[in-house]
């Protein structure tokens, strides 16, 4: 209850400090940065990385002004394609020298709005950087540049007999997942990028370069000072641009068992998932979809799969002992009412029984022709998933829209996917309803506003309810001191 009335007061100043006439609205905001982007600028930022890798196209400047989101479109003024270290630091010295704002761009699979150039400037576009630095297969780790996709990481790694196994769904550059601190289905047995990200190298706004844990380091274990790669992880091209990441690896499992069973009762489902936790059983993934995200997917891709609240399990490991996991999770859904439970092994046959959960966001736009998602991303200890999911379902029946749920619950992390269209502007406010009062009951049971998408534009009011003014204070005194005339992506995670 004291938490709740904390919550709710936090909110109340959030409120008004975001309005337009406040201190923090001018620290953090327009009034930091005046572009000044002329044909002098421009001519500049071609004589350091060439006339063929700068664009003012409307085109090229739409593509990179959004994301995967349902965040209106804001267009940087100009789109610069870096191809080494070099071009980032001269660029990004420019831009500090001339109080130009600078957003690094990975592959604009965001979906709370990070890329969008709210305050126009240069859209640093890294993909060009595209090579696998080094692959260390005997310690399991390797370094990447930012323009290096995951799925192109794992087809480089296959006949090392290794993946990269954080898997945000959407093919994102790994920088991309550094900067927003992803994680995805995989979390539950391999953890997040927090867990998984040895060094990075990153350029600072006013040109410097450096190297989180210093060069060439990529040990598991570290006491040297401060955790200067943590805190670039999930800073989201506040802090300064990432242009190199080494991160963990892993054997491809020998054996793999994918399941999938229904409920009747979420609850029944949630209590399951809890339960194999409770029992130690390592799972690689625990997802939850409910009977609105499976319905969502048999109109999508013409399936009769059952409408039920369904569990989607992977068990990963050495062929030896996964079969008992399996038997033990098995018991587990029966004495939880489950039904209906399948197994494979063979490859096509798993992705045939995933395959409800990898169209999941595809299949919940199609519902709403011409929408973009709007995500809720909230996480809770474990313990408080029941109650969270029950209630929020509850709220998204009662405000009569369309909102499946998808989550991770494995972590404790979920989502209710609005399929979102501006223009209805009835629904947007429901949505925008439930989206907030989820965030708050999450705080209110120990969790997070976001468990894996970021803050971006989005969530920047549910921050300071989230982690309190004191330390919000601190957070920004660490902005001011990497980037004191607010150049890297403002109005991102702050107002
Ligand atoms: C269908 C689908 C499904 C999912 C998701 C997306 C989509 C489209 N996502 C979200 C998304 O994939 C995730 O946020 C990625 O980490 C974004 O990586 P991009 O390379 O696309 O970054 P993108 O280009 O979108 O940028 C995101 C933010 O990072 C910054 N940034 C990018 N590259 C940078 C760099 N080199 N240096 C500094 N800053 C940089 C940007 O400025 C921006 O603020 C997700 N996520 C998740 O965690 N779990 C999930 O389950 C899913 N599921
Ligand atoms: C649009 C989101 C629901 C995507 C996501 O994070 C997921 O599918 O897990
Ligand atoms: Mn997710």
């Amino acid at each position: 209850m004291y938490l709740s009335k904390c919550i709710r007061f936090c909110l109340q100043q959030t409120a008004r400090t975001v309005s337009k006439e406040s201190p923090l609205w001018k620290r953090y905001s327009t009034a930091a940065v005046q572009p000044k982007i002329d044909t002098s600028f421009v001519g500049a930022l071609k004589t350091i990385v060439g006339d063929a890798n700068v664009s003012t196209a409307d085109a090229i400047r739409e593509q990179h002004g959004h994301d995967e989101s349902h965040h209106a479109v804001a267009m940087p003024d100009v789109v610069v394609f870096a191809e080494s270290v070099d071009h980032v630091s001269k660029v990004s010295k420019l831009c500090n020298d001339t109080k130009v704002p600078l957003i690094p761009f990975g592959s604009g699979t965001g979906l709370e709005g990070g890329v969008n150039a709210l305050q126009g400037g240069v859209c640093l576009d890294v993909t060009k950087m595209d090579q696998i630095v080094q692959v260390n297969a005997e310690d399991f780790d390797c370094t990447v540049q930012p323009g290096v996709m995951r799925l192109g990481l794992n087809n480089y790694l296959r006949d090392t007999g290794l993946w990269f196994p954080i898997d945000p769904g959407a093919d994102a550059s790994v920088c991309g997942m550094c900067a927003t601190s992803a994680s995805g289905t995989n979390a539950v047995k391999y953890g997040t990028m927090r867990e998984n990200v040895l060094n990075l190298q990153v350029v600072l706004p006013d040109g410097r370069v450096i190297d989180t844990a210093g060069r060439g380091r990529r040990t598991k274990k570290t006491s040297a000072g401060y955790n200067l790669t943590n805190l670039f992880l999930g800073s989201e091209g506040t802090l300064g641009t990432i242009t190199e990441a080494t991160v963990r690896l892993y054997g491809i499992p020998e054996k793999t068992i994918s399941a999938v069973c229904h409920f009747n009762e979420v609850s029944e489902a949630v209590d399951t998932v809890v339960q194999i936790l409770q029992c130690g059983i390592p799972m690689a993934k625990l997802e939850f979809l409910d009977d609105s995200a499976i319905d969502c997917f048999n109109r999508f891709c013409k399936y009769d799969m059952t409408v039920a609240h369904s569990l989607f399990l992977e068990f990963h490991g050495p062929a030896y002992g996964l079969e008992d996991q399996f038997q033990s999770v098995k018991e587990l859904i029966e004495m939880n009412n489950g039904f209906g439970l399948k197994q494979a092994s063979d490859a096509d046959e798993r992705n045939r029984l995933w395959k409800a959960r990898h169209e999941m966001v595809w299949a919940c736009t199609a519902r709403i022709p011409g929408s973009k998602p709007y995500s809720t991303d909230v996480c809770v200890p474990i313990t408080n998933l029941p109650e969270i999911i029950t209630k929020t379902k509850q709220m998204v029946v009662e405000a009569d829209v369309i909102g499946p749920m998808v989550g991770h619950v494995g972590d404790g992390n979920f989502h209710i996917f609005f399929p979102c269209d501006h223009s209805d502007t009835e629904t947007f406010k429901k949505i925008k309803d439930i989206s907030h009062k989820m965030a708050v009951m999450a705080m209110e049971l120990n969790g997070t506003c976001t468990g894996e998408h970021g803050i971006g534009i989005g969530k920047r009011d549910l921050l300071v309810a989230e982690v309190g003014e004191e330390t919000l204070g601190a957070m920004k005194q660490i902005k001011e001191t990497f980037d004191p005339n607010n150049i890297m992506n403002p109005g991102k995670v702050f107002f």
